[in-house]
């Protein structure tokens, strides 16, 4: 079984004629407000922005700039004060918390620096969990070609203090990926790793989307994190302030500086 026919492709391979993109989750005219008054802070201020199925893309921006808030509201862990989100062609806003909570639970996948695990479970538990909560059985052919893709066979009955760093990321990318979502948030995934385990985890992340069409979202603030994704978008203070394709290190770092980041 291999990891590339467990799920149909839905780009072409290299060299063929490129399809036209679809976009996994597009936000229009977002705007996002925190506090009221005097206090308000303008964290969004009027965002564009489509991300392509089957793509890896990468935001990035200076502190501050709306990364964090712009990945919540197209995740529905959040709500915007103006505009849509959309996760294909669900509208997102105006969705009840009832709604969205299933919707966040069967169509997106999250990776988080902190990884996330449940310290009283196993790696396998891990990983099953979220389907287990959501009562699906998940397909097995699938499931074991994620743990040996991620290189997790022979670690599924440790616990997450059992692990390091970068094996507890990579379970918490095939708790990801497991329920096969529409598109996969990851918030800064290698904050936590060093560069070695960091990497791992990146070409990881990038396999998924390259061998079997998983859309990945990441923010995250280092330059050589971007440069494993398809595209990087940029914010500045609320709002896309650039669009990198085929990023490398050194595109990005002289993108930022033009920033001021
Ligand atoms: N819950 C909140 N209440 C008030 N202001 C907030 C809240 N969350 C974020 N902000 C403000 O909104 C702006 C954007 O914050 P956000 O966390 O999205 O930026 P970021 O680019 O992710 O920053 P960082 O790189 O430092 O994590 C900042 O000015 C921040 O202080």
């Amino acid at each position: 079984m291999s990891w590339t026919t467990a799920q149909p492709a839905q780009w072409s391979g290299p060299g063929g004629a490129e399809p036209p993109r679809e976009a996994a989750v597009r936000a229009h005219g977002v705007r996002k407000m925190y506090g009221r008054g005097e206090n308000a802070v303008a964290a969004l201020r009027g965002v564009d922005v489509a991300f392509d199925k089957g793509a890896f893309t990468a935001i990035m921006g200076p502190s501050g700039s709306g990364k964090s808030t712009l990945m919540h509201v197209l995740a529905g862990l959040d709500s915007v004060s103006a505009g849509q989100v959309w996760l294909g062609d669900t509208e997102l806003t105006g969705m009840n918390d009832a709604r969205l909570t299933r919707l966040r639970r069967d169509r997106i996948g999250f990776v988080f620096q902190a990884f996330n695990l449940i310290p009283a479970l196993n790696a396998q538990a891990n990983i099953e969990l979220p389907m287990t909560l959501a009562r699906r059985s998940p397909d097995r052919e699938w499931y074991n070609s994620i743990v040996q893709r991620l290189g997790l066979t022979e670690r599924l009955t440790h616990r997450p203090t059992e692990l390091s760093g970068g094996q507890q990321q990579r379970v918490a990318i095939a708790r990801a990926l497991l329920p096969r979502p529409d598109v996969v948030f990851a918030d800064e995934p290698t904050g936590n790793l060093d560069s070695t385990s960091g990497a791992e985890v990146l070409s990881m992340l990038r396999a998924s989307v390259r061998e079997t069409g998983q859309t990945v979202v990441m923010v995250t603030h280092d330059p050589v994190a971007a440069s494993y994704a398809d595209r990087v978008v940029l914010l500045a203070d609320g709002s896309v302030a650039g669009d990198i394709a085929a990023p490398t290190t050194d595109s990005v770092l002289d993108a930022l500086r033009h920033l001021g980041g």
